[in-house]
């Protein structure tokens, strides 16, 4: 009799494996009416529209890269070591939003066990509906073919085993909004930081940098820009009389985003006189396009270009032990 398990779904956003992925990917991400509210009925064709322009310009940034993201990897590593550190009662895999592995193909993957319970656990510290809500709402979608309510389905054939397994569905499905004051997981961003900066730090500015949000998602609600600034500050504790500051990058489109934006941020700070900066990503867990080409080439040359001394980018947390360790204490906790 095979042992059941809890399984845990790594929720993250995906990018391009190729340059030919791009376009796909794209349309997947403009498609989506949880992070851009074109009108239903004209979405998929004007996301097709948007996807075939923006994919020339975006090409340049994966070139730049070795020709695709590399957060598939990452994110497939820090399965890896979550697994390893939970151990056989459990079964990680991976659902990306927008390019491979989707939903679908983590959950088929996931099925290949006996699951007695589901823990979706976003690789977004922060909850925005753009990001987290989009991923919990596809989940939604794609278990339904799973989990049917009320009845018994039918679900795949237990690996080794020719016998049909039958899942009732009422396997429960525990949801991780955030993690963004967790106490593991800011010990884990300082000591990342302190990984990475010279010894006396005293005269570094350290600017923190969030994915920008359309100011009306926030309006409307959104917790994305106060669960950033709480982080923030959790993580400036450690560093009493270190001069700071947030800013938001990565704007897409012609509506209002979260300001300041990072690039006037680093003018703003090297004009003042501001010229040891220690860059720190907060929204992102692994690095893909807005990280190694956005922040270490684009605003990195920038820096050098305005007179900066030294721009330190602190690495995003990928296997950091302290990270693999609080998304391991956020799994035991939801068991
Ligand atoms: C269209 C609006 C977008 C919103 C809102 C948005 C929010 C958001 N995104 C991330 C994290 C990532 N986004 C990435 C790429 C990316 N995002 C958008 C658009 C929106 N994001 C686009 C069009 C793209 C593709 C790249 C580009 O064309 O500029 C990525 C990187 C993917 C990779 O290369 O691996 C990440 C990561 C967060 C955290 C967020 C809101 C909080
Ligand atoms: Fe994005
Ligand atoms: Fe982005």
């Amino acid at each position: 009799m095979a042992k059941e398990k809890i399984g845990v779904v790594l929720l993250n956003l995906g990018g391009p494996d190729s340059l030919d992925a791009i376009q796909p990917f794209l349309y997947n991400l403009f498609s989506d009416h949880d992070i851009i509210q074109i009108p239903k009925p004209i979405q998929k064709p004007v996301a097709f529209l948007i996807s075939r322009l923006r994919a020339k310009k975006t090409k340049k940034y994966y070139e730049i890269m070795g020709g695709k993201s590399p957060q598939k990897e990452q994110t497939l590593q820090q399965a890896q070591k979550l697994q390893e550190r939970l151990g056989e009662d459990y079964k990680v895999v991976v659902a990306m939003r927008y390019w491979h592995p989707f939903t679908e193909e983590a959950l088929s993957q996931l099925f290949q066990e006996k699951i007695k319970k589901i823990i979706l656990l976003p690789l977004y510290p922060q909850y925005s509906r753009t990001t987290t809500g989009s991923s919990f709402n596809e989940f939604d979608r794609k278990v339904k073919r799973y989990i049917k309510p009320g009845k018994f389905a039918v679900l795949s054939t237990l690996k080794g085993t020719k016998e049909p397994y039958y899942y009732f569905s009422s396997i429960p499905i525990v949801k991780i909004n955030c993690y963004f004051d967790n106490p593991l997981y800011i010990k884990a961003m300082v000591e990342n930081i302190k990984e990475s900066l010279p010894k006396d730090h005293k005269d570094y500015y350290f600017l923190f940098t969030a994915h920008s949000l359309p100011e009306k998602i926030i309006l409307d609600g959104d917790p994305y820009k106060k669960q950033t600034e709480t982080t923030v500050k959790l993580i400036m504790d450690h560093f009493p009389n270190v001069k700071h500051s947030l800013a938001y990058q990565s704007k897409v489109g012609p509506v209002k985003w979260l300001e300041p934006f990072t690039d006037q941020e680093i003018e703003r700070l090297i004009k003042e006189g501001y010229k040891k900066l220690v860059v720190i990503p907060v929204s992102f867990v692994s690095e893909h396009s807005e990280t190694l080409y956005e922040l270490d080439y684009q605003y990195g040359n920038m820096a050098k270009e305005l007179g900066a001394e030294s721009f330190i980018r602190i690495p995003t947390l990928k296997t950091h032990p302290m990270f693999i360790e609080t998304l391991k204490e956020l799994v035991i906790k939801n068991s």
